[in-house]
């Protein structure tokens, strides 16, 4: 298989560059340890609505040019026989709902993991300086609801559940016992409301553990 670069392989511009950012930021994902064995996914939204998502199977830390593959706007393969992510439908769901949205990550913490297991239908971060990284948060003294859906291996029957409470989400998601979605205008915002949500969901395991 070629190199991401490889025009035989990505012809656009801007399907490389997508590739490129997938791959960087599978790597730091697993650098914190949030992809483990073929955990997570990772997508971008090309300018012409496809998307530039994660082949479902790989691990994500040692993504090659392969590892990434295009599905349309509702999740279909461009080329036949291509089989992205189990949790596509995710991903489409987020872009569609929100126009703004470029990148979208998926990551399996052990933090998001432990505490959704803990039960609630939602985590409430409240008095966090970090609390910030999130859209329209410009203060520690206020609380971001993060909600909680329990999981599902049906991904169109877990689309539904979440439906309903994308307005207004700040935070992204926590599928329960599973891990997060996050996503945000481009890679980088993604990647930092990532890890400002980990940072936060760290934060609050150490303190329940010392409760
Ligand atoms: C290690 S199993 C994890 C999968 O079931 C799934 O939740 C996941 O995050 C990765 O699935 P993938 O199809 O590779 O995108
Ligand atoms: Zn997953």
């Amino acid at each position: 298989m070629g190199g991401v670069m490889d025009k035989a392989v990505f012809p656009a511009g801007a399907y490389c560059r997508a590739v490129e950012q997938i791959i960087a930021a599978g790597r730091r994902m697993d650098r914190f340890g949030w992809v483990p064995a073929t955990a997570g996914n990772i997508s971008i939204r090309l300018p012409d609505g496809n998307l530039a998502i994660t082949r479902s199977g790989g691990h994500k830390g040692l993504l090659g040019a392969d590892g990434v593959i295009c599905v349309d706007a509702a999740g279909r393969p461009r080329a036949a026989g291509d089989r992205p992510s189990a949790e596509t439908l995710l991903h489409c769901q987020i872009y569609a709902h929100d126009p703004q949205a470029g990148a979208v990550l998926h990551g399996h913490s052990v933090a998001s993991t432990v505490l959704s297991r803990l039960g609630g239908d939602a985590l409430v971060l409240d008095g966090y300086e970090v609390q910030k990284v999130f859209a329209g948060q410009t203060t520690h003294a206020a609380r971001v609801r993060v909600p909680i859906f329990d999981n599902d291996q049906d991904i169109a029957r877990l689309s539904g559940v979440v439906a309903p409470h994308l307005d207004g989400m700040r935070a992204g998601y926590i599928i329960r016992g599973h891990g997060v979605y996050v996503w945000g205008a481009d890679m980088d915002t993604a990647l930092a409301r990532l890890e400002g949500l980990e940072f936060l969901l760290a934060c609050e395991l150490e303190e329940r553990k010392l409760r």
